[in-house]
């Protein structure tokens, strides 16, 4: 199984993003979580395509573009042109789910599916063949530095038991109040791709990146 911290650069320092990639590339970091929102799908605005095709000059890291925005199959192809390596989109803000995901796939790019809290898995179990990833949001979108919602753990739960009855290739990714304690819940209950935002950019980022990798290890040594 594949475990990853992906930091979210919504929480980075704006003013020294570019310096902050390098030092996550540094501690061995692959992935990069990219938090596209527009304002309508989700309250906040936070950023797009010129900031991702200049981030994506100077870095290697596997770019997870995660658009919180309404009718996201309007915006893939430029999302890829701009250096997406995966996009996810949310069930709740497409018309034809099943064509998004073509769209993406046609695209060239990774498939993911994020889903909020509220909505049951149920609604996006019959698409698991079509996708790469599952992102469970364990917040409301649309900020960081919330709280986790206990009663994601069991949509986690009932993920994974379904991917793994039906021996499916889905990698599930957990959004939202990762924290010391929390990590262990997600990853307990099947999560392998971890989005941190503030546990991550608050306080020195090498020293926390290095703790939280130390510690995912140990946990999904004791899962293994
Ligand atoms: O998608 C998001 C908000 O919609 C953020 O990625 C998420 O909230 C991460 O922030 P934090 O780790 O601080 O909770």
């Amino acid at each position: 199984m594949e475990y990853q911290l992906c930091p979210s650069i919504l929480s980075a320092d704006f003013n020294r993003l570019g310096e902050q990639i390098q030092t996550l590339e540094k501690q061995g970091v692959k992935w990069l979580h990219i938090d596209v929102m527009d304002g309508d799908f989700v309250p906040s605005i936070s950023f797009g395509m010129p900031v991702i095709r200049s981030i994506r000059k100077e870095s290697k890291m596997f770019f997870d573009v995660h658009l919180m925005v309404s009718a996201p199959e309007r915006y893939i192809q430029d999302f890829v042109d701009c250096g997406a390596d995966s996009i996810t989109i949310h069930a709740e803000a497409c018309e034809d789910l099943e064509r998004a995901i073509e769209l993406i796939r046609d695209a060239g790019v990774k498939v993911g599916i994020s889903i909020k809290p509220a909505t049951p898995i149920n609604d996006i179990s019959h698409l698991l063949e079509d996708v790469d990833m599952v992102l469970v949001m364990t917040v409301q979108p649309g900020f960081g530095g919330q709280k986790y919602i206990p009663e994601c753990t069991e949509k986690v739960q009932e993920l994974k038991e379904i991917i793994d009855r039906e021996e499916l290739n889905v990698d599930i990714q957990v959004d939202g109040g990762i924290n010391d304690s929390t990590m262990e819940t997600a990853m307990r209950a099947g999560a392998n791709f971890l989005v941190a935002g503030s546990y991550v950019f608050n306080g020195d980022l090498e020293s926390n990146v290095q703790r939280i990798q130390q510690k995912m290890q140990d946990i999904s040594e004791k899962l293994n």
